[in-house]
């Protein structure tokens, strides 16, 4: 935790809504995404860590695979948190869209902030969590933490089958390109708003909110917020995990 991660002011309340509920595909066989291990650590337990070093945040709601809340309800009860937060369970859905809004339904009435965070992103520093909820608390519907591309990215007509040439249709100027990271925040109403009325699927809660014809605003992402997606991001985690234990000297 930041010394400067400040709690809420009076009258906000701010809870962070985490959807773990992915089989991890990409990342190859194995037990769910977000329970396998990472420096000895289920993945979920970097995540929900993350987001309870910030003050601001009372409450982590755990939406678990559908078979696996009381395996997720163990873990949270064997590992350290902070004891400050409170914790809930819930089973997911099918799309990490219904996830969200499975954990969402479970929120109690009092908090008027969320984030959405990915068990995916377990090692987002809490500088970046304490900015998105500064922008919310700041006026902003909806907040995306996001990085400037350094690869040039093209727009294609998507092949018909796997490995046949795809022809390029647009280079979009990349400077005008963010990659978007959670956690992403927002004002509770206008995300519970935007789950119950967008029916497009969606790959992340701030598109929902621009279907909503809302402002969503980017501040600045962290590049140890990047998602475990593939084995070589696993790779790179378990390296900012060591690097981390070092500079902390244990
Ligand atoms: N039905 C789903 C699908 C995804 N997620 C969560 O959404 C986040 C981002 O999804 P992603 O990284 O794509 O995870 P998976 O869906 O597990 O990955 P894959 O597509 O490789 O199976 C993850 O924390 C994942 O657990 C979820 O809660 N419920
Ligand atoms: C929400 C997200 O992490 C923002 O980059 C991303 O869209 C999730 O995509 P996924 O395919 O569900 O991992």
């Amino acid at each position: 935790m930041s010394d400067d991660s400040r709690p809420s002011p009076a009258g906000t309340r701010t809870a962070a809504v985490i959807p773990a509920a992915g089989r991890g595909v990409r990342l190859g066989p194995g037990a769910p995404k977000a329970l396998r291990a990472l420096g000895g650590t289920p993945m979920l337990i970097h995540a929900v860590r993350a987001m309870a070093a910030s003050r601001a945040v009372s409450l982590v709601v755990v939406v678990a695979p559908p078979d696996g809340t009381p395996e997720v309800k163990s873990l949270l009860d064997a590992h350290a948190l902070p004891e400050r937060t409170d914790f809930l369970v819930v089973p997911g859905g099918d799309s990490r869209q219904e996830s969200v809004k499975l954990g969402l339904d479970a929120l109690p009435p009092d908090y008027d902030i969320v984030l959405v965070h990915d068990a995916a992103r377990p090692l987002v520093p809490v500088d970046t969590v304490d900015a998105v909820i500064e922008a919310v608390r700041e006026g902003a519907p909806a907040v995306v933490p996001a990085l400037p591309l350094a690869d040039t990215v093209k727009e294609v007509e998507p092949a018909a089958a796997p490995g046949e040439p795809e022809p390029v249709v647009a280079t979009p100027e990349r400077s005008r390109l963010r990659a978007v990271q959670t956690p992403q925040g927002f004002e509770r109403a206008t995300l519970v708003r935007a789950h119950e009325t967008v029916t497009d699927s969606v790959t992340d809660d701030a598109g929902m909110i621009e279907q909503l014809g809302l402002q969503v605003v980017a501040v600045p992402g962290h590049e140890e917020a990047f998602k475990v997606t593939r084995p070589l991001d696993l790779v790179l985690a378990e390296a900012v995990l060591a690097r981390r234990r070092l500079n902390d000297g244990f």
